[in-house]
This record gives structure tokens, sequence and C-alpha cells, in this order.
């Protein structure tokens, strides 16, 4: 059986395009309804605060990457995404910024903290990312956040859509999202060319597209989860 020729990396590219037109979460009737300005209060808030679980779990499976990372400069470059989440000592980071976030929806950051009201099934689906980073290859573990290629362009309709429907978010809340574009694009140039460096043959490929995939499902659970709560807090008025 002939080897299959391994895709140039724009092939790759366009195939992770391809995918994300699919199963990305800016299709996800969650935030199709948020777009569109059709979420209640409440409903942006289990957003947010569900989200906050995402979030704060981002700079662990990072560490998790950085271990599995075998040279200098690879690991100097990855940090910078765990400094941008936690921040360094005295500054604000990510993580800050979204308890911001929280509050200017408001939720007290107490409670963001407490973890108390995270769903079960988004606790499943961050566990799942997480552990997916600790066990799995370096190409693994990177291709897996290849989604962020596509987040900042999400983000951006999302920055729109609050600022037109949702006039009651205090605006600094929307500062997460405007210092993420910037970084997100950077993250996902990176992993695009470590990316591109490691996976040579077309069954490492494969297991980019399947990394990708996998996190698309992640992030796609963990609206399924929240879009269901709402569901069942509409049925009960
Ligand atoms: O709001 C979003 O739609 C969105 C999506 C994603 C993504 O696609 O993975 C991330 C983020 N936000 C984000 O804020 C973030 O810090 C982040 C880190 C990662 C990652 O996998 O390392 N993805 C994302």
């Amino acid at each position: 059986m002939n080897t299959p020729v391994p895709w140039t990396p724009d092939e790759l590219t366009a195939r992770l395009r391809t995918l994300a037109d699919e199963r990305y979460h800016h299709r996800h009737p969650f935030n199709l309804r948020m777009h569109d300005g059709d979420l209640s209060p409440q409903e942006l808030r289990c957003w947010v605060l569900n989200r906050f679980h995402y979030q704060r779990h981002i700079p662990v499976k990072d560490a998790l990457i950085l271990a599995k990372l075998h040279t200098r400069e690879q690991r100097q470059a990855w940090i910078r995404r765990i400094h941008d989440h936690d921040g360094r000592p005295g500054e604000e980071g990510g993580i800050e910024r979204w308890l911001r976030l929280g509050e200017a929806v408001g939720l007290d950051r107490v409670l963001l903290l407490s973890g108390e009201g995270v769903l079960p099934a988004v606790r499943l689906a961050v566990d799942g990312y997480v552990n997916y980073c600790r066990n799995g290859t370096p190409l693994q573990a990177v291709a897996s956040s290849l989604t962020e290629l596509f987040a900042p362009d999400l983000m951006k309709v999302r920055i729109g859509a609050w600022e037109r429907h949702y006039p009651w978010i205090e605006p600094s809340g929307l500062h997460y999202f405007q210092v993420r574009v910037r970084q997100g694009r950077q993250d996902a140039a990176e992993a695009l060319a470590l990316v591109g460096e490691w996976a040579r043959t077309r069954a490492d490929q494969e297991q980019v597209l399947a990394a990708f995939t996998f996190k698309c499902d992640v992030l796609w659970s963990l609206l399924d989860a929240v879009e269901h709560a709402s569901s069942v807090r509409a049925d009960a008025r």
C-alpha cells in the first residue's frame, strides 16, 4: 500500500477551516442566540460562570503542555500563555479580566472563585480537555489549541453583539475579549508553526485533525450544557 502524500501546510490549514466551518462553536445555537441578542441576563450569567471554569483551567493545561516541550525556545514561547492568563506577580491577567467580566454582568467574584453552580457536564468537558493535554503527545496537545485560529473572529462578533444588544452590561467587562483577540492570534500562529514542524506524515496530520475535532467537541459540549440549563429554567417559568 502506498503511503499517502502529506498535505502542504496550506492544505492542512484548509482542512482545519473546513472542520471549523462544521463544528466550531460559532455555530452553536447558544452562540447564535447570543449574537442575535436573544439571551436573558440569567442566561448570559450562566455562560460567564461556566466559561470561567474553562478559563481557569487553561493555564493548568498549558503548564502540562510546557512540561512536554523539548527545547528552551519552545518553552520560552509557550510559558507566555500562562502569564497571559495568570498574569505575572503584581499584574492582572486574563483570569482577573474574566472575573471583571463576571462583575460586569452582575456576578460576584467570590461566587466565580468558589466554583459553585458549574454544571456537571461543563466540569467533564473541561476535565476532558485538561486530561487530553496531560496524556496526549506534544503534537496532540498543541494541535488541540488550534481552535484559537477561529476564536478572534468570533470574539469580534461577540464584542459587537454585546455592545448592540446588551447595553446593561458594563462596557469595561468586554476588556477580556478585546485583549484576547490579539493574544489568540499570536497563540494560534505559534501553535500552527509547531504543528507544521512536527506533523510531517499524513498520519501525523490526521492526528492534528482528530485533536482539533476533539477540542471542537469540548467547546460544543460546554455550550450544550449551558443551553440545556437555560431551557430547563425556561420550562420552570
Ligand atoms: O470565547 C471563545 O470563543 C474562546 C474560544 C477558545 C478556543 O477556541 O479554544 C479560547 C478562548 N475563547 C479563550 O478565551 C482562551 O483563552 C483560550 C485558550 C485556548 C486554548 O485552547 O489554549 N482556547 C481558548
